[in-house]
């Protein structure tokens, strides 16, 4: 496992295990959001008519340190909503990315779109938690899971409704991705280095498994990239920091979603 990834998970285990000694899962059971039934983000990336972008709400990243404390969740993932995102993905964590729960509940409370939990889940009880804010989606990063607990904490978000995007850095990877995995992401950053390599997602589409929805993930910035990428097989894009380091995260997003419409016109 890359350094900075055993670090989070590392912080993550023991975080954890604090918050299971303060909210018990019969607790977070009885939460309203738990008794919603989840939206498909597989459904809404495969139809055509919406613009494959997962926008994230990201305020810092351990590769880019602050990226906007200024914005709300509420000004920022209403106009994403608003200009045509097919989902929404909220950091929850919070020592690395400056994320919290309290985001994602903010987010479901005004948005009608799916949502995906972007943390470091390693335990079922994160699921359930995911569940208990108003997640529909969570993230299995292939990198720091065995392929038995891919498989084991896929099956149990299937359970609870919740579909599962899991996250491949590399082709030996996606072995992982068993029937309980619903969309596949290439994650173009590599987290030794941080440099995002934006082939590696292409190089990694046909080998992805046809049954797999495909996502491109990180280091998007060109409106032009998003046809290569459809091109090459993708139909989600997970974007945060293009958007995100803008002073107004809204109009950068409207106006590469009107940019992407330009260059689909012109190919
Ligand atoms: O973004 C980071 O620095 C990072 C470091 C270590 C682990 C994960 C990291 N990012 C998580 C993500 O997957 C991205 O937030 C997501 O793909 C969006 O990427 P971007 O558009 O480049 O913000």
């Amino acid at each position: 496992m890359k350094d900075i990834l055993a670090e989070i998970v590392a912080h993550k285990q023991v975080e954890v295990a604090a918050r299971k000694q303060v909210r018990s899962i019969a607790e977070l059971e009885q939460a309203p959001a738990f008794k919603r039934t989840p939206l498909s983000l597989s459904s809404f990336l495969k139809d055509p008519a919406k613009t494959g972008i997962i926008a994230e709400f990201k305020r810092r990243s351990p590769s880019k340190g602050l990226i906007n404390g200024n914005v709300t969740v509420q000004e920022v993932t209403t106009a994403y909503t608003r200009y045509g995102a097919s989902g929404l993905s909220v950091l929850t964590d919070e020592k690395y990315f400056g994320g919290s729960a309290d985001d994602l509940q903010q987010a479901r409370s005004f948005n009608n779109i799916p949502i995906l939990r972007k943390d470091f889940m390693i335990d079922e009880y994160q699921i359930i938690e995911a569940k208990a804010i108003g997640a529909d989606v969570i993230l299995l990063i292939a990198e720091c899971l065995s392929a038995a607990e891919v498989a084991r904490l896929a099956q149990f978000a299937n359970n609870l409704g919740l579909e599962v995007l899991m996250e491949v850095h590399g082709e030996s990877q996606l072995e992982k991705a068993t029937q309980h995995v619903q969309m596949v992401g290439v994650n173009n950053r590599d987290l030794t280095t941080f440099k995002v390599n934006f082939n590696r997602s292409c190089e990694l589409a046909p080998k992805i498994p046809a049954d797999k929805c495909k996502v491109a993930e990180s280091g998007i910035s060109d409106p032009a990239a998003i046809a290569t990428l459809k091109q090459a097989g993708f139909q989600g894009f997970l974007i945060g920091e293009h958007f995100m380091r803008q002073e107004n995260p809204a109009r950068a997003f409207e106006q590469f979603v009107a940019d992407v419409k330009a260059a689909e016109k012109v190919s």
